[in-house]
């Protein structure tokens, strides 16, 4: 990568990247579509290949010695996998379910990872055009549209009652089990890495996943709460990493604000 490729530079080409792919999927909801079933029986329209496509050519322009592995591409074996130091880990529709439903709540994912780590993140909502966006260390943001300002991220300290983000699709009777240890609390359902984003922007304490999700689900809006102050971790404490195994299945997590507390020891009451 040349260094004119670094840094902010390279965010900016990244949130272009997004844009257009976002762009592309509001093409499709726009007008009817149809929707197909992949093998593990989750739902794939036009519109996640159509932004596949933009953000893998795209990426590749821009960095062509950067791997990229996308949802829609995963067939990448694991001895090639493991050797790699950087790629870009790639959810060009996230929330298909929702997009199906015509609810808005689907986003466009797009990460950097280095090492085991998530160190640029983007996540784009194209219905709203609402856009997040962080780099590790140099804080994230948010850009409500793209002609205003970006505003910095910050998460809340946690004080009860809490506010709880969980999947509007994907709930289970473990998950609603386990956040009846976290004590009085209020929920709210929203699909996709919008979860993240409403933890990263302090108007929801944590965002609790018992259930499946994949490496690419959750990459960017990880880089993004952090940057804004948050932690991901196992239900066992440890935190969530990337790129270390064969597998791209996350372990169930808890997405949190408030880094001090000891959430997996609250849970494990
Ligand atoms: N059984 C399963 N196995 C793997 N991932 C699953 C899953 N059920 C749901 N997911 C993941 O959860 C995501 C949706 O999360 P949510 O319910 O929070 O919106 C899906 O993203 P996609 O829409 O990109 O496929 C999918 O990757
Ligand atoms: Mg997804």
């Amino acid at each position: 990568m040349n260094d004119s490729l670094r840094g902010d530079a390279l965010t900016a080409s990244v949130i272009d990247i997004a844009r257009r792919a976002g762009d592309a999927i509001l093409g499709v909801y726009k007008r009817d579509f149809d929707v197909e079933q992949k093998a593990d029986d989750s739902p794939l329209t036009e519109a996640d290949l159509a932004s596949h496509r933009i953000i893998v050519d795209s990426l590749r322009a821009l960095t062509p010695e950067i791997p990229v592995l996308s949802e829609e591409s995963v067939d990448i074996a694991w001895e090639t996998r493991r050797g790699w130091e950087r790629y870009w880990l790639v959810d060009p529709l996230d929330g298909t379910r929702e997009f199906v439903k015509r609810n808005g709540e689907f986003t466009v994912n797009i990460a950097l990872i280095e090492g085991d780590r998530s160190v640029l993140g983007v996540v784009q909502t194209p219905v709203t055009g609402d856009l997040y966006y962080a780099r590790h260390g140099h804080g994230a943001f948010r850009q409500e549209r793209p002609d205003e300002e970006p505003q910095r991220l910050q998460t809340r300290q946690a004080a009860a009652p809490l506010t709880i983000a969980g999947s509007r699709s994907h709930g289970s009777a473990r998950q609603r089990e386990l956040l009846t240890r976290l004590g009085e609390h209020e929920l709210i359902a929203r699909g996709s890495s919008l979860k993240f984003c409403l933890v990263a922007r302090g108007e929801a304490d944590l965002y609790l996943r018992a259930g499946p999700t994949s490496e690419w689900d959750t990459a960017a809006a990880h880089c993004v709460l952090e940057a804004a102050g948050g932690d991901v971790r196992t239900l066992d404490g440890e935190p969530l990493r990337y790129n270390r195994k064969d597998s791209l299945l996350n372990p169930e997590f808890i997405a949190v604000g408030d880094a001090d507390i000891d959430w997996a020891a609250r849970l494990a009451s």
